[in-house]
């Protein structure tokens, strides 16, 4: 690949990318490449390893073997926090919500983190109002934008995960990694993460795992399938969804939907 033309730039890509588990092999030489700007899908059935992809992609597992480059910079030999400040940021799965706070403050919080305030980590809350402008925005951004105020203990499910979107959303990523962001969510919910993702993908690049195939083929520009940790198909839900190799692994699963 030349990398002088004007075409859309490779954002994330996994290079013969390996990880065994005590001799298990859970990512078995993958190799992808997410161009810049699209939202791209990790599908597979169960067991298939988009976990294990997701956390290595994000640097939350080192590889056995190969590399992850962000815009053709290595980032697999970084920690995981050189690796947000290079523009890759990953959903939190709820567990990085403080949920005694509220919704602003678990923003102001997060903002904190990467700003030049100065101070320690307890920074009292009123200086951080200083970011509030910013956390109003990514309020409004995950449509949180009427329950500033709310203990983030008391959100719905739907709602702590836009929550915890409008958290990685602070470290202003480049390219956002979320994992299941529709999972345990009922038919509302998931059409607000839909249009969540949607917005939050506008200027950005966006890299989901998702089960849901009907989200899947709405969102995804393309999709990237897995089975037993190695790379299956990649393409459009149109190319992948007809792969006969896709049809026989997902075989009276889900892929007729
Ligand atoms: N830390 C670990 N130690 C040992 N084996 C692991 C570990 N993490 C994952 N595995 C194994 O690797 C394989 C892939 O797991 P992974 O969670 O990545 O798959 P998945 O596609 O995300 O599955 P699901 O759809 O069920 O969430 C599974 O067989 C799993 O048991």
């Amino acid at each position: 690949m030349s990398g002088a033309g004007h075409g859309p730039r490779v954002a994330l890509e996994a290079r013969h990318l390996v990880k065994d588990f005590r001799g298990f092999r859970a990512t078995n030489d993958v190799t992808l490449g997410i161009q810049e700007g699209e939202i791209h899908a990790i599908i597979g059935p169960n067991g298939a390893g988009k976990t294990t992809l997701f956390n290595l992609l994000s640097g939350f597992l080192k590889p056995t073997s190969g590399e992850v480059r962000l815009f053709d910079e290595r980032i697999d030999t970084l920690a995981p926090h050189q690796i947000v400040r290079r523009g890759l940021s990953r959903s939190f799965q709820i567990s990085s919500v403080f949920p005694t706070m509220t919704v602003r403050e678990n923003l102001l919080v997060a903002l904190q983190s990467r700003s030049r305030l100065p101070g320690q980590f307890w920074t009292p809350l009123s200086r951080l109002e200083t970011l509030g402008p910013q956390a109003d925005a990514i309020l409004s951004d995950v449509g949180l934008a009427d329950s500033p105020a709310r203990l983030a203990a008391d959100l719905g499910h739907g709602e702590k995960r836009q929550l915890e979107i409008g958290i990685s959303l602070t470290q202003d990523p480049r390219v956002l990694l979320l994992d299941e962001p529709t999972s345990g969510m009922g038919s509302e919910g998931i059409a607000r993460v839909k249009a969540l993702v949607r917005q939050v993908a506008r200027g950005r690049t966006v890299v989901l795992v998702e089960h849901n195939m009907s989200v899947v083929s709405e969102l995804a520009d393309r999709i990237t399938v897995l089975q037993y940790g190695s790379l299956l198909a990649s393409g459009s839900y149109d190319e992948v969804r007809q792969d006969p190799r896709v049809i026989e692994a997902y075989l009276g699963d889900e892929a007729d939907e």
